[in-house]
Protein backbone atom coordinates (compact mmCIF):
# COMPACT_ATOMS: atom_id res chain seq x y z
CA UNK A 1 0.00 0.00 0.00
CA UNK A 2 1.44 3.68 -0.73
CA UNK A 3 1.47 6.43 0.73
CA UNK A 4 -2.31 6.91 -0.44
CA UNK A 5 -3.95 4.90 1.72
CA UNK A 6 -2.92 6.95 4.80
CA UNK A 7 -4.55 9.92 3.70
CA UNK A 8 -7.66 8.09 2.35
CA UNK A 9 -9.28 11.66 1.98
CA UNK A 10 -6.59 13.79 1.07
CA UNK A 11 -7.31 17.03 -1.05
CA UNK A 12 -6.83 17.02 -4.91
CA UNK A 13 -4.40 19.76 -5.93
CA UNK A 14 -6.14 20.45 -9.07
CA UNK A 15 -9.88 20.13 -9.89
CA UNK A 16 -11.46 20.63 -13.19
CA UNK A 17 -14.77 21.30 -14.18
CA UNK A 18 -17.15 22.31 -17.12
CA UNK A 19 -16.65 25.56 -17.26
CA UNK A 20 -19.30 27.32 -15.15
CA UNK A 21 -21.99 30.36 -15.20
CA UNK A 22 -22.92 33.18 -12.85
CA UNK A 23 -26.88 32.98 -12.88
CA UNK A 24 -26.70 36.34 -10.84
CA UNK A 25 -25.10 39.40 -11.32
CA UNK A 26 -24.55 42.72 -11.03
CA UNK A 27 -22.34 44.29 -13.65
CA UNK A 28 -23.57 48.01 -13.63
CA UNK A 29 -22.74 50.42 -16.48
CA UNK A 30 -20.49 53.55 -17.52
CA UNK A 31 -17.03 52.99 -15.43
CA UNK A 32 -18.36 50.72 -13.08
CA UNK A 33 -18.72 48.11 -16.12
CA UNK A 34 -15.85 48.80 -17.59
CA UNK A 35 -13.73 47.69 -14.56
CA UNK A 36 -15.61 44.73 -13.48
CA UNK A 37 -16.86 43.30 -16.60
CA UNK A 38 -13.54 41.24 -16.96
CA UNK A 39 -13.59 39.69 -13.73
CA UNK A 40 -17.05 37.79 -14.49
CA UNK A 41 -15.56 37.14 -17.89
CA UNK A 42 -13.06 35.42 -16.48
CA UNK A 43 -14.72 32.88 -14.46
CA UNK A 44 -17.87 32.81 -16.60
CA UNK A 45 -19.38 31.71 -19.96
CA UNK A 46 -22.16 33.55 -19.03
CA UNK A 47 -23.90 35.24 -16.20
CA UNK A 48 -27.58 35.92 -15.88
CA UNK A 49 -27.26 40.08 -15.67
CA UNK A 50 -29.32 42.13 -12.94
CA UNK A 51 -31.68 44.65 -14.86
CA UNK A 52 -31.15 47.14 -11.35
CA UNK A 53 -29.96 50.23 -13.57
CA UNK A 54 -30.31 53.69 -13.09
CA UNK A 55 -32.84 54.25 -15.30
CA UNK A 56 -33.71 50.44 -15.16
CA UNK A 57 -33.72 47.95 -17.86
CA UNK A 58 -37.56 47.56 -18.39
CA UNK A 59 -37.68 47.41 -22.71
CA UNK A 60 -36.16 45.12 -25.64
CA UNK A 61 -34.43 48.37 -26.76
CA UNK A 62 -32.80 49.23 -23.54
CA UNK A 63 -31.55 45.60 -23.44
CA UNK A 64 -30.11 44.69 -26.80
CA UNK A 65 -28.08 48.91 -26.13
CA UNK A 66 -26.68 47.48 -22.78
CA UNK A 67 -25.62 44.22 -24.31
CA UNK A 68 -23.31 46.07 -26.78
CA UNK A 69 -22.04 48.17 -23.83
CA UNK A 70 -21.19 44.37 -22.08
CA UNK A 71 -19.48 42.83 -25.09
CA UNK A 72 -17.38 46.57 -25.64
CA UNK A 73 -16.38 46.27 -21.91
CA UNK A 74 -14.60 42.80 -22.36
CA UNK A 75 -11.31 41.67 -23.23
CA UNK A 76 -10.32 41.24 -26.80
CA UNK A 77 -11.32 37.56 -27.54
CA UNK A 78 -14.00 37.09 -24.77
CA UNK A 79 -16.61 34.67 -25.26
CA UNK A 80 -18.21 35.61 -22.40
CA UNK A 81 -22.23 35.91 -22.82
CA UNK A 82 -24.60 37.91 -21.21
CA UNK A 83 -27.78 37.08 -20.41
CA UNK A 84 -30.07 39.99 -20.17
CA UNK A 85 -33.18 40.69 -17.64
CA UNK A 86 -36.20 42.80 -17.80
CA UNK A 87 -37.31 44.51 -14.53
CA UNK A 88 -40.63 44.22 -14.12
CA UNK A 89 -42.59 47.62 -13.22
CA UNK A 90 -46.41 48.10 -11.97
CA UNK A 91 -47.16 49.12 -15.75
CA UNK A 92 -44.54 46.62 -17.88
CA UNK A 93 -45.77 45.24 -21.12
CA UNK A 94 -46.40 41.60 -21.13
CA UNK A 95 -46.10 42.03 -25.03
CA UNK A 96 -42.74 43.86 -24.85
CA UNK A 97 -41.72 40.90 -22.38
CA UNK A 98 -42.93 38.30 -24.61
CA UNK A 99 -41.40 39.96 -28.10
CA UNK A 100 -38.26 40.08 -26.18
CA UNK A 101 -37.56 36.47 -24.55
CA UNK A 102 -38.52 35.73 -28.07
CA UNK A 103 -35.68 37.44 -30.12
CA UNK A 104 -33.52 35.97 -27.33
CA UNK A 105 -32.91 39.37 -25.80
CA UNK A 106 -34.61 38.95 -22.23
CA UNK A 107 -33.38 35.24 -20.98
CA UNK A 108 -35.56 36.22 -17.62
CA UNK A 109 -37.37 38.67 -15.78
CA UNK A 110 -36.84 40.26 -12.26
CA UNK A 111 -38.87 41.19 -9.25
CA UNK A 112 -38.07 43.39 -7.12
CA UNK A 113 -41.04 44.71 -4.64
CA UNK A 114 -40.50 48.38 -4.89
CA UNK A 115 -38.04 49.62 -2.66
CA UNK A 116 -36.34 46.44 -1.25
CA UNK A 117 -33.03 46.98 -2.51
CA UNK A 118 -30.76 49.32 -4.40
CA UNK A 119 -32.48 50.92 -7.59
CA UNK A 120 -35.78 49.04 -6.63
CA UNK A 121 -37.68 51.97 -6.38
CA UNK A 122 -39.47 51.38 -9.58
CA UNK A 123 -40.19 47.81 -8.80
CA UNK A 124 -43.42 46.00 -8.19
CA UNK A 125 -45.89 47.54 -5.63
CA UNK A 126 -48.52 44.64 -5.88
CA UNK A 127 -47.91 41.41 -7.56
CA UNK A 128 -51.81 41.33 -8.80
CA UNK A 129 -50.74 44.32 -10.96
CA UNK A 130 -48.07 42.19 -13.24
CA UNK A 131 -50.26 39.41 -13.14
CA UNK A 132 -50.59 39.42 -16.64
CA UNK A 133 -47.50 39.37 -17.13
CA UNK A 134 -46.78 36.17 -15.03
CA UNK A 135 -49.32 34.43 -16.92
CA UNK A 136 -47.65 34.88 -20.02
CA UNK A 137 -44.17 34.10 -18.87
CA UNK A 138 -45.77 30.62 -16.77
CA UNK A 139 -47.08 30.03 -20.86
CA UNK A 140 -43.86 31.17 -22.40
CA UNK A 141 -41.35 28.97 -20.17
CA UNK A 142 -39.58 32.67 -19.11
CA UNK A 143 -38.47 32.09 -16.04
CA UNK A 144 -39.24 34.51 -12.85
CA UNK A 145 -36.40 35.92 -10.96
CA UNK A 146 -37.01 37.43 -6.89
CA UNK A 147 -35.51 39.51 -4.79
CA UNK A 148 -37.60 38.09 -2.05
CA UNK A 149 -37.87 40.42 0.81
CA UNK A 150 -40.70 42.26 2.03
CA UNK A 151 -40.64 45.89 2.01
CA UNK A 152 -43.25 46.29 5.55
CA UNK A 153 -41.12 48.78 7.66
CA UNK A 154 -42.89 46.45 10.63
CA UNK A 155 -41.53 43.46 9.71
CA UNK A 156 -37.66 42.99 11.29
CA UNK A 157 -34.88 43.37 8.34
CA UNK A 158 -34.04 39.87 9.16
CA UNK A 159 -37.36 38.31 9.10
CA UNK A 160 -38.10 39.80 5.53
CA UNK A 161 -37.22 36.58 3.17
CA UNK A 162 -39.10 34.42 5.85
CA UNK A 163 -42.17 36.31 5.62
CA UNK A 164 -41.70 37.09 1.33
CA UNK A 165 -42.18 33.24 1.64
CA UNK A 166 -45.18 32.85 3.31
CA UNK A 167 -46.84 35.87 2.36
CA UNK A 168 -45.73 35.85 -1.59
CA UNK A 169 -44.02 33.20 -2.51
CA UNK A 170 -46.01 30.45 -1.60
CA UNK A 171 -49.42 31.83 -3.26
CA UNK A 172 -47.61 32.81 -6.12
CA UNK A 173 -46.54 29.51 -6.80
CA UNK A 174 -50.08 28.05 -5.99
CA UNK A 175 -51.13 30.19 -8.69
CA UNK A 176 -49.04 29.84 -11.13
CA UNK A 177 -47.54 25.91 -10.78
CA UNK A 178 -45.99 26.09 -14.27
CA UNK A 179 -44.12 29.15 -13.90
CA UNK A 180 -40.39 28.78 -13.20
CA UNK A 181 -39.25 30.61 -10.42
CA UNK A 182 -35.83 31.08 -8.82
CA UNK A 183 -35.58 32.40 -5.40
CA UNK A 184 -32.22 34.54 -5.43
CA UNK A 185 -29.53 34.85 -2.99
CA UNK A 186 -31.13 33.02 -0.35
CA UNK A 187 -29.98 33.30 3.22
CA UNK A 188 -32.05 31.36 5.60
CA UNK A 189 -32.73 27.76 6.87
CA UNK A 190 -36.50 28.41 5.83
CA UNK A 191 -35.39 29.17 2.11
CA UNK A 192 -33.82 26.30 2.04
CA UNK A 193 -36.55 24.46 3.12
CA UNK A 194 -39.34 25.99 1.23
CA UNK A 195 -37.53 25.41 -1.84
CA UNK A 196 -36.94 21.65 -1.01
CA UNK A 197 -40.24 21.06 -0.59
CA UNK A 198 -41.48 22.84 -3.57
CA UNK A 199 -41.91 21.21 -6.97
CA UNK A 200 -39.20 21.11 -9.74
CA UNK A 201 -40.21 24.90 -11.28
CA UNK A 202 -38.64 26.38 -7.97
CA UNK A 203 -34.72 26.86 -7.39
CA UNK A 204 -32.17 28.86 -5.21
CA UNK A 205 -29.06 30.76 -5.81
CA UNK A 206 -26.83 30.81 -2.97
CA UNK A 207 -24.22 33.70 -2.73
CA UNK A 208 -20.49 33.31 -1.70
CA UNK A 209 -20.66 35.47 1.17
CA UNK A 210 -23.96 34.03 2.71
CA UNK A 211 -21.79 30.42 3.02
CA UNK A 212 -18.64 32.36 4.55
CA UNK A 213 -20.29 35.02 7.17
CA UNK A 214 -22.95 35.43 9.54
CA UNK A 215 -24.55 38.76 10.49
CA UNK A 216 -21.98 39.18 13.28
CA UNK A 217 -18.79 40.00 10.38
CA UNK A 218 -20.88 43.56 9.88
CA UNK A 219 -20.04 44.21 13.61
CA UNK A 220 -16.58 42.73 14.32
CA UNK A 221 -14.52 45.62 16.28
CA UNK A 222 -17.03 48.10 14.44
CA UNK A 223 -19.20 48.93 11.79
CA UNK A 224 -18.09 46.68 8.29
CA UNK A 225 -19.99 48.47 5.55
CA UNK A 226 -18.03 45.46 3.46
CA UNK A 227 -20.07 43.04 4.88
CA UNK A 228 -23.14 44.45 4.58
CA UNK A 229 -25.43 43.23 1.77
CA UNK A 230 -29.68 42.73 0.94
CA UNK A 231 -30.61 40.61 1.80
CA UNK A 232 -28.67 41.28 5.32
CA UNK A 233 -26.50 37.90 6.51
CA UNK A 234 -28.18 35.91 9.06
CA UNK A 235 -27.35 33.61 12.27
CA UNK A 236 -24.98 30.86 11.88
CA UNK A 237 -27.47 28.52 11.64
CA UNK A 238 -28.60 29.98 8.75
CA UNK A 239 -25.14 30.28 7.26
CA UNK A 240 -24.51 26.20 8.39
CA UNK A 241 -28.01 25.04 6.27
CA UNK A 242 -27.28 27.20 3.28
CA UNK A 243 -23.62 25.32 3.15
CA UNK A 244 -25.10 22.02 3.73
CA UNK A 245 -27.73 22.99 1.07
CA UNK A 246 -24.65 24.64 -1.65
CA UNK A 247 -22.48 21.12 -1.38
CA UNK A 248 -25.40 18.58 -1.23
CA UNK A 249 -26.17 17.90 -4.83
CA UNK A 250 -29.26 18.99 -5.07
CA UNK A 251 -29.99 20.38 -8.04
CA UNK A 252 -32.87 23.20 -7.16
CA UNK A 253 -29.22 24.81 -5.47
CA UNK A 254 -26.91 26.30 -7.87
CA UNK A 255 -24.07 29.42 -8.30
CA UNK A 256 -25.11 32.79 -7.92
CA UNK A 257 -22.92 35.34 -6.78
CA UNK A 258 -25.03 38.66 -6.67
CA UNK A 259 -21.47 40.19 -6.70
CA UNK A 260 -22.27 43.91 -6.15
CA UNK A 261 -19.76 46.42 -6.68
CA UNK A 262 -20.20 50.34 -5.07
CA UNK A 263 -17.42 52.35 -5.27
CA UNK A 264 -15.40 52.38 -2.16
CA UNK A 265 -16.77 55.99 -0.96
CA UNK A 266 -20.25 55.21 -1.69
CA UNK A 267 -20.12 51.82 0.78
CA UNK A 268 -18.00 54.06 3.67
CA UNK A 269 -20.60 56.45 3.87
CA UNK A 270 -23.12 57.53 7.19
CA UNK A 271 -25.52 55.82 4.66
CA UNK A 272 -23.51 52.91 2.88
CA UNK A 273 -24.70 51.30 -0.03
CA UNK A 274 -25.93 47.50 0.24
CA UNK A 275 -24.06 45.24 -2.05
CA UNK A 276 -20.58 42.49 -1.70
CA UNK A 277 -18.21 42.86 -4.68
CA UNK A 278 -17.09 39.32 -4.70
CA UNK A 279 -16.77 38.84 -8.61
CA UNK A 280 -12.77 38.67 -8.87
CA UNK A 281 -12.75 35.45 -6.45
CA UNK A 282 -15.81 34.44 -6.63
CA UNK A 283 -15.25 30.85 -7.89
CA UNK A 284 -12.29 30.73 -5.64
CA UNK A 285 -14.48 31.71 -2.50
CA UNK A 286 -16.89 28.97 -3.43
CA UNK A 287 -13.87 26.18 -4.02
CA UNK A 288 -13.23 26.86 -0.22
CA UNK A 289 -16.24 26.02 0.89
CA UNK A 290 -17.09 22.61 -0.90
CA UNK A 291 -13.86 21.56 0.17
CA UNK A 292 -14.27 22.36 4.27
CA UNK A 293 -17.87 20.59 3.69
CA UNK A 294 -15.54 17.30 1.90
CA UNK A 295 -17.43 18.05 -0.90
CA UNK A 296 -15.83 18.61 -3.94
CA UNK A 297 -17.40 16.42 -5.84
CA UNK A 298 -20.03 18.26 -6.02
CA UNK A 299 -18.74 21.76 -7.30
CA UNK A 300 -19.17 21.07 -10.87
CA UNK A 301 -23.06 19.98 -10.32
CA UNK A 302 -23.44 23.66 -8.12
CA UNK A 303 -21.58 25.82 -10.64
CA UNK A 304 -21.95 24.29 -13.63
CA UNK A 305 -25.03 21.90 -14.56
CA UNK A 306 -27.71 23.10 -12.22
CA UNK A 307 -28.18 26.45 -13.60
CA UNK A 308 -28.17 25.70 -17.03
CA UNK A 309 -30.77 22.38 -16.53
CA UNK A 310 -32.68 24.76 -14.48
CA UNK A 311 -33.28 27.61 -17.26
CA UNK A 312 -33.22 24.88 -20.65
CA UNK A 313 -29.87 26.12 -21.93
CA UNK A 314 -26.91 23.71 -23.10
CA UNK A 315 -24.23 23.05 -20.92
CA UNK A 316 -20.61 25.62 -21.81
CA UNK A 317 -18.00 23.70 -23.80
CA UNK A 318 -14.41 23.78 -22.46
CA UNK A 319 -13.52 23.41 -18.83
CA UNK A 320 -12.05 25.04 -16.10
CA UNK A 321 -8.58 24.20 -13.74
CA UNK A 322 -8.63 25.24 -10.59
CA UNK A 323 -5.14 24.67 -8.59
CA UNK A 324 -4.69 24.63 -5.11
CA UNK A 325 -2.34 27.34 -4.22
CA UNK A 326 -2.66 29.77 -1.37
CA UNK A 327 -2.99 33.60 -2.29
CA UNK A 328 -3.59 36.59 -0.07
CA UNK A 329 -6.89 38.78 -2.09
CA UNK A 330 -5.96 42.37 -2.32
CA UNK A 331 -7.12 44.86 0.65
CA UNK A 332 -8.29 46.81 -2.61
CA UNK A 333 -8.91 46.89 -6.26
CA UNK A 334 -8.52 49.60 -8.86
CA UNK A 335 -10.71 50.33 -11.97
CA UNK A 336 -10.19 53.48 -13.63
CA UNK A 337 -10.90 56.06 -11.19
CA UNK A 338 -12.61 53.74 -8.98
CA UNK A 339 -11.71 51.76 -6.00
CA UNK A 340 -13.41 48.58 -4.68
CA UNK A 341 -12.83 46.73 -1.71
CA UNK A 342 -13.32 42.78 -2.85
CA UNK A 343 -14.60 40.14 -0.58
CA UNK A 344 -11.98 37.95 1.16
CA UNK A 345 -9.55 41.45 1.07
CA UNK A 346 -6.25 40.45 2.73
CA UNK A 347 -7.63 36.55 3.62
CA UNK A 348 -5.85 33.79 2.26
CA UNK A 349 -7.47 31.70 -0.32
CA UNK A 350 -6.38 28.00 -0.76
CA UNK A 351 -7.58 28.07 -4.67
CA UNK A 352 -6.69 29.87 -7.55
CA UNK A 353 -8.38 30.09 -11.49
CA UNK A 354 -6.08 28.67 -14.08
CA UNK A 355 -5.56 30.75 -17.04
CA UNK A 356 -7.17 28.90 -19.99
CA UNK A 357 -6.42 25.11 -19.90
N1 LIG B 1 -27.32 42.46 -3.07
C1 LIG B 1 -27.15 43.71 -2.73
O1 LIG B 1 -26.89 43.98 -1.57
N2 LIG B 1 -27.25 44.71 -3.62
C2 LIG B 1 -27.63 44.59 -5.00
C3 LIG B 1 -29.10 44.45 -5.20
C4 LIG B 1 -29.65 43.09 -4.84
O2 LIG B 1 -29.22 42.07 -5.39
O3 LIG B 1 -30.56 43.01 -4.01
C5 LIG B 1 -27.13 45.84 -5.74
O4 LIG B 1 -27.55 46.06 -6.89
O5 LIG B 1 -26.31 46.59 -5.18
ZN1 LIG C 1 -31.47 41.20 -4.62
ZN1 LIG D 1 -28.37 41.05 -6.71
Amino acid sequence: MGAASLQPNATPQRLRLRRPDDWHVHLRDGALLQAVAPATARSFARAIVMPNLSPPITTVAAAEAYGARIRAALPDGSRFTPLLTAYLTDTIDPAEIERGHAEGVFTACKLYPAHATTNAAAGVTDLARIEPVLAAMERIGMPLLIHGEVTDAEIDIFDREAVFIERHLAPLLGRHPGLKVVLEHITTAESVAFVRQAGPNLAATITPHHLHINRNAMFQGGLRPDFYCLPVAKRERHRLALRQAATSGEPWFFLGTDSAPHPRSAKESACGCAGIYNAPFALESYAEVFEQEGALDHFEAFASLHGPAFYGLPLNDGHITLVREPHTVPARLHGGDTTLVPFHAGQVLHWRLAEEG
